[in-house]
This record gives structure tokens, C-alpha cells and sequence, in this order.
């Protein structure tokens, strides 16, 4: 099958999954359409069975972040082919992966292949520092290659059979870990966080308060607070970061299932 048309749907709070889904994309079909689900909700939006979709998130307690699950569920295929993507910071994808291919399908999409990613910690920066690197971008243009061509041997979607991706059903519980950025007192209120937190946490109204119960950790406002206001607790971070980089810190590799 000829593939002309592919959109990227991608869920990126510190932007390591867009750092692997854009390259991806462009590298399966130069100009593909992205669109980033991080902050918006997503339109309700089907696909034909010519076209190609690719889904990207990271992994949260091994798992796809709900926020993300819950936009994926707008996006519908009608045998519609799908590559699924989790990047993960080098603990492990433990269902994320699976997950990601069970909401596609339920969606109407045919997965054809599914690949896990590397990318620095996104709370414990030590972990998998600097990924993805070269070596990572390379891996990302041998999976692309690798899926055209499954596509390109292939007469349609239907003939894809169900892929091996690793994981149990059901799936790994997640409720979140006690991580929550807040404001310090150099907050100027400025509503930036506010605007691109994905769940919803932090007030407009007063951005300086953060939504402990809707917060996920995401550390997005941490890192686009532009005075540097907003934190987790920094004797919490180092006492858990330092047994969790030692136990994570052999290097892990992209794997795919096509
Ligand atoms: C709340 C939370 C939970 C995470 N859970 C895992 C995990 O289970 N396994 C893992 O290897 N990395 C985990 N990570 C790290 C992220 O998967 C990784 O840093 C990812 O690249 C972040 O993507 P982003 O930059 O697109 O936000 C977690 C990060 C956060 C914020």
C-alpha cells in the first residue's frame, strides 16, 4: 500500500516524545502533519484506510498518561494503518506500549508496528541524561525505514496481523507519584504555566496554586516557567533520585516490534 498522507498525534509535556516523533515522522513521510496534543483537546477526527497515523506518548508508572489516552480516544481509523510510539527514561515501558496499541485499536486502527524509545527522565534528570542521542535518532530512521517497507509490501491494512508488543493485561496500576511542582515566591503570576499545563491544574486565576489532585507530574510548568518559579520539593527529589538512578542507570535500547 502507498501511504500520502500521515498525521502524528503527540503527547509531549517536556517535548523528549516530540524529539523522537517528529524525526520519525518526517523520516516515514517528508511533511507529514503533526499535531501536538499536549495542552489541547483533541477534535474529533477520523481516518480512511490510506492513510497512515502515528501516535506518541511517554510512559508514566509504565503506563500511557491518561490526558493522552483520553485525546487518542478522539482520533478514529476505519482499518486505518497506525504506528504507536512510547518514549520512556530508562526505568522501564512495562504496558505502556500495549496500551497504546489496544486504545488504537479499539479506535478502528490496524497497528502496524510499535516501537519503545529513549529519552531523559523527565523528573530525574540523571537518568538518561541527554537521550535522545545520536545513536537514538539513528534507531528512529531504521524503524521508519523498517515500517515503510512492511507498508509498502503490504495491500492493505487488513493483512497486518496482531504484533508481539510486550505487556500484560490488565494493565500496570498507576495513581501518580508524590512529586508536585509548585510556586515559590518569585512567581509573578504570569498564567504561562497555567496555560500549558495538560491536566489542568494550575488556576489562570492564580497561577502561583497548583491542583495537587489533578497535577501528573508532568513537570511542564517547571520547565516552561519563565522565572524559574515553579519546583518539586528539592530534598524529596534528591532522596528519591539517588537509589532510582543507581538502580536504572544501565543504558537501555529502542526496541520495535513491526
Ligand atoms: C509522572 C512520570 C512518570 C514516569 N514514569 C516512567 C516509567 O514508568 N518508566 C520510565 O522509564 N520513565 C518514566 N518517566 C520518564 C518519562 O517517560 C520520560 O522522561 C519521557 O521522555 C518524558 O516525555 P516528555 O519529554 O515528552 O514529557 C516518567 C515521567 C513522569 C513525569
Amino acid at each position: 500500500m502507498e501511504i500520502t498522507k500521515l498525521t502524528a498525534f503527540i503527547f509531549s509535556p517536556t517535548g523528549t516524545t516530540a524529539m523522537v516523533a517528529k524525526p520519525l515522522a518526517e523520516a516515514l513521510l517528508p511533511g507529514a502533519r503533526i499535531v501536538d496534543l499536549t495542552c489541547a483537546d483533541a477534535e474529533e477526527e477520523r481516518f480512511g484506510p490510506d492513510e497512515l497515523v502515528l501516535f506518541a506518548a511517554p510512559v508514566y508508572g509504565g503506563r500511557i498518561p491518561a490526558p493522552a489516552a483520553k485525546r487518542f480516544a478522539r482520533i478514529k481509523g476505519e482499518g486505518t494503518p497506525a504506528l504507536l510510539v512510547a518514549v520512556y527514561g530508562n526505568r522501564d515501558y512495562d504496558d505502556a506500549l500495549l496500551e497504546l496499541c489496544d486504545l488504537a485499536e479499539e479506535n478502528g486502527f490496524r497497528p502496524a508496528g510499535a516501537g519503545a524509545f529513549l529519552a531523559e527522565h523527565s523528573i530525574f534528570h540523571s537518568v538518561a541524561r541527554g537521550r535522545p542521542d545520536a545513536a537514538d535518532l539513528e534507531a528512529v530512521r531504521t524503524f521508519a525505514g523498517l515500517a515503510r517497507e512492511k507498508l509498502a509490501r503490504a495491500a492493505g491494512a487488513g493483512e497486518f496481523g496482531p504484533l508481539a508488543v510486550k505487556g500484560n493485561r490488565p494493565y500496570r496500576e498507576f495513581s501518580g507519584v508524590p512529586l508536585k511542582p509548585q510556586a515559590d515566591r518569585k512567581c509573578v503570576k504570569c498564567g504561562v504555566c497555567a496555560e500549558n499545563c495538560p491536566a489542568g491544574a494550575i488556576p489562570a486565576d492564580d497561577p502561583s496554586k497548583t491542583d495537587n489532585s489533578r497535577c501528573i507530574s508532568c513537570m511542564r510548568c517547571v520547565k516552561v516557567c519563565p522565572v524559574g518559579a515553579r519546583r518539586v520539593n528539592g530534598l524529596m527529589l534528591s532522596v528519591a533520585e539517588k537509589p532510582f538512578a543507581k538502580k536504572n542507570s544501565l543504558r537501555r535500547e529502542p526496541e520495535w516490534v513491526l
